[in-house]
């Protein structure tokens, strides 16, 4: 029987989802086909934006019409059906799993088939991950209207973090309240994290078990873990994705109480709140009223990551360089120096050839090499490239692919044989 996996991957304001095909290789072990993928960012700031690929073809348009993940998810799913060029999903019914990206997972570990108890925790958690959560949760209500028959799978970014330790994970606050509320570090990125894990393992010829290693996902939200044994031992981002390196819109790392003497109004309700999404004029400017937006007035890091740009970019690029280079520094020390590789991916990680050469220098005092040549190349390598010019510990580009990770997760998963429909 075909089986056809849809990932659907929720930003804060863009959609990504790709379509996949079970197949068995030659040796009779499970392999998935990418079909197609549509992404549609730019959700909140209409026109959103739709790049649309199947094979070699692409196609990019401006929807204009596209207001939230919801409208973004039914004009994806139609121009699937509708692509000839894609006969195995000609109606929805073809499609059998759809698996969703969830932030905030709370104390889930492993990926859940979906539920009416696990919908329910989850819908409960977009409390702690307001701009994240609220819409996968949309995008789950949306599969249950328009693919009734589909079994929908819950894939967690803050699963593969569980295996930090106690005071990795603790805050130095009063643990009863921590208890009660939940706060505590979490961590995210994890699907990215368990794919490069797997991949570089691969690479290396060590079994993940063994694997040591530095990964920075470096897109527009941005993060860092030290990974020990195949397992996160610590990450920079916390309860919520604000913490830990800067991104597009977000602040990272800033002394707390800052917010308080920024505006008067912290705790008031962002005029973005909603009936059900309910967010602070703090949580605002933290997640979207910072970063390199505000820094630069771009979020286009390419326009950043260039020596000869102005002032205001060097400094927003400083800052960047900056933190990473001071997590890779915490992180050597957690690993006790025992670093198979230091590993850049992202959207940043993958194409800025500028910012590699700058960390890497910055850590060559812990033995981190580069190769200009192979640095420079590095995007016509294939999935994982090596770009330093050390055999022992290694600098590489790994093409990082969250999508790919759930739907793997989805066909590998014990019970997915199991009838579950949401309710
Ligand atoms: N050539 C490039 N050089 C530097 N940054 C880039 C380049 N191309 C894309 N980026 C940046 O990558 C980021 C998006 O990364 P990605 O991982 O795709 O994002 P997301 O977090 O939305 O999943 C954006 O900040 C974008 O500006
Ligand atoms: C967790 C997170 O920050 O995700 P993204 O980088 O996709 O915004
Ligand atoms: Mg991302």
């Amino acid at each position: 029987m075909t089986v056809i996996i849809i990932s659907i991957n929720a930003g804060s304001s863009s959609l990504k989802t790709t379509l996949f095909i079970e197949e068995d290789d030659a040796a009779g072990n499970k392999n998935l086909r990418r079909l197609g993928s549509a992404e549609i960012s730019a959700i909140n700031q209409p026109p959103a934006k739709l790049k649309y690929k199947r094979g070699s073809y692409k196609d990019t348009a401006e929807l204009g019409q596209i207001h939230d993940h919801t409208g973004a998810f039914e004009h994806a799913l139609n121009a699937f059906v509708t692509d000839s060029e894609i006969p195995e999903v000609s109606k929805k019914e073809d499609i059998q799993y759809a698996c969703h990206r969830v932030v905030q997972g709370g104390r889930f570990r492993e990926d859940q088939l979906l539920t009416k108890e696990t919908f329910d925790i989850i819908n409960k958690l977009s409390d702690l991950a307001p701009l994240h959560n609220a819409a996968a949760v949309s995008l789950m209500l949306a599969c249950h209207r328009h693919l009734p028959k589909v079994i929908n799978v819950a894939c967690f970014d803050s699963g593969f973090h569980q295996t930090m330790p106690d005071y990795v994970k603790s805050y130095a606050i009063d643990q009863k309240i921590a208890e009660q509320k939940g706060l505590r570090k979490y961590g995210f990125h994890g699907l990215s994290y368990k794919y490069m894990t797997r991949r570089i393992a691969r690479h290396l010829g060590k079994p993940e078990s063994e694997l040591n290693m530095i990964a920075l996902h470096l897109g527009s939200g941005a993060s860092a873990c030290a990974i020990k044994n195949g397992e996160s031992i610590d990450t920079t981002m916390g309860l919520t994705p604000v913490s830990g390196l800067p991104g597009g819109t977000r602040t990272g790392d800033i002394d707390p109480s800052l917010v308080f003497h920024y505006t008067s109004d912290a705790s008031a309700l962002s005029p973005n709140s909603t009936k059900d999404l309910h967010i602070s004029t703090a949580e605002e400017i933290l997640n979207k009223q910072s970063g390199w937006k505000a820094l630069t007035g771009t979020t286009d890091f390419s326009k950043i990551a260039d020596p000869n740009a102005p002032d205001t970019h060097k400094l927003a690029f400083n800052i960047f360089v900056d933190r990473v280079v001071g997590y890779i520094g915490n992180y050597y020390v957690k690993l006790g120096g025992n670093v198979d590789a230091l590993v850049f991916a992202g959207g940043i990680g993958e194409k800025s050839v500028y910012l590699r050469e700058v960390v890497t220098q910055k850590v060559s005092c812990l033995g981190f090499t580069l190769d200009h040549e192979k640095n420079q190349n590095a995007a016509e390598g294939g999935d994982v490239v090596d770009i330093g010019s050390s055999d022992k510990q290694r600098t590489l580009v790994c093409e990082t692919d969250e999508d790919y990770e759930m739907a793997w997760n989805t066909a590998m998963h014990p019970q997915r044989a199991t009838s579950s429909t949401l309710w």
